[in-house]
């Protein structure tokens, strides 16, 4: 069997390990490099070091050098790291799974030209259960499209450094768009003093940080006389970690252009009629 050479970006950050124990355990991929940023403590540490499960790739800072022989970079890191390691993956014919969130709109526009180059699976939760959440809110959007309010509520741990999370900002891009509104216009980033009363069109969001808190999402529908919330709780990492996998052997074969976790899952068509 020909394996899929995989280099992880982030490689000592907590998605990078996970990242880095998933491939090692998956016999169609290998790891071909593992690249974190400059005077990160990682630097030089053996990539599964820290699971007693050395690999043999060395984490090093040097882009070219980890990228060498890759067919496909996992990055997970930080919005400016991220378009860096796109920039030399378009400009290579390397293929790039992008997890990492907080863009603004020149990055998310630089990750769209980049897709013109090369491949790339960009989606800010890579579980297969935030993916399909996202299916069931697009549904109930439509349904509680009249008297219900709706507020978006995400919980992560205390180290996450954006918010709203990259997820909850996507479930409020599928249900503005369900309901033909454009989140920039109605969105609501918490809210503080004489608020006046609630704008039937907005979406709220809440942020929550604490702990260890792996990543909780709710979407409350509050009508009169019921309420609905979505939830969805993630309690490991693993299941981000499978869903990047995932995304870098569906890019394997695949033309140019920029792809999501819902062309992953086949979740565009499936749910279509
Ligand atoms: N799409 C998805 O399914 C998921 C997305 N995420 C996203 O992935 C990203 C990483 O999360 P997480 O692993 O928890 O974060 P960590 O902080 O644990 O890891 C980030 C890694 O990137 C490195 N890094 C920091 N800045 C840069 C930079 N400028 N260039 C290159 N590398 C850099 C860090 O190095 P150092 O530690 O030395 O600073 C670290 O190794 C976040 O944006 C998060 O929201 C997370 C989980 C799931
Ligand atoms: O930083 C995290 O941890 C996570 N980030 C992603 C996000 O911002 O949505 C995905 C997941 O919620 C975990």
């Amino acid at each position: 069997m020909k394996q899929m050479k995989i280099a992880v970006a982030g490689a000592g950050g907590r998605m990078g390990r996970m990242l880095v124990e998933a491939i090692a355990a998956a016999p169609d991929l290998v790891l071909s490099g593992a690249l974190d940023v400059a005077g990160s403590p990682s630097i030089g540490q053996d990539a599964g070091a820290f699971s007693g499960q050395p690999t043999g790739v060395t984490i090093e800072s040097d882009l070219a050098r980890a990228l060498a022989g890759a067919d496909c970079l996992i990055d997970f890191t930080r919005p400016e790291g991220t378009l860096e390691h796109l920039a030399y993956c378009a400009a290579n014919g390397v293929k790039i799974v992008i997890g990492t969130t907080g863009f603004d709109d020149a990055g998310k526009a630089a990750i769209a030209a980049a897709a013109e180059k090369t491949a790339v699976v960009f989606a800010p939760n890579m579980s297969v259960g935030v993916n399909v959440t996202l299916k069931l809110l697009e549904m109930a959007a439509k349904s509680f499209a009249e008297g219900y309010d709706i507020e978006i509520i995400e919980a992560h741990h205390r180290h996450k450094v954006d918010a709203p999370s990259g997820t909850a900002l996507k479930m409020g891009e599928v249900i503005a768009d369900a309901l033909g509104r454009d989140l920039k216009d109605c969105a609501v980033y918490g809210r503080e003093g004489v608020t006046g009363e609630r704008d039937p069109s907005t979406i709220g969001f809440a942020t929550v940080r604490g702990g260890d808190i792996v990543g909780d999402h709710t979407v409350l529908f509050a009508g009169t006389g019921e309420r609905i919330e979505i939830t969805h709780k993630s309690s490991s990492r693993v299941t981000y970690a499978h869903g990047a996998l995932r995304g870098a052997r569906f890019i394997a074969d695949r033309a140019n252009g920029l792809y999501d976790m819902q062309d992953v899952l086949g979740l565009k068509t499936a749910l279509k009629g």
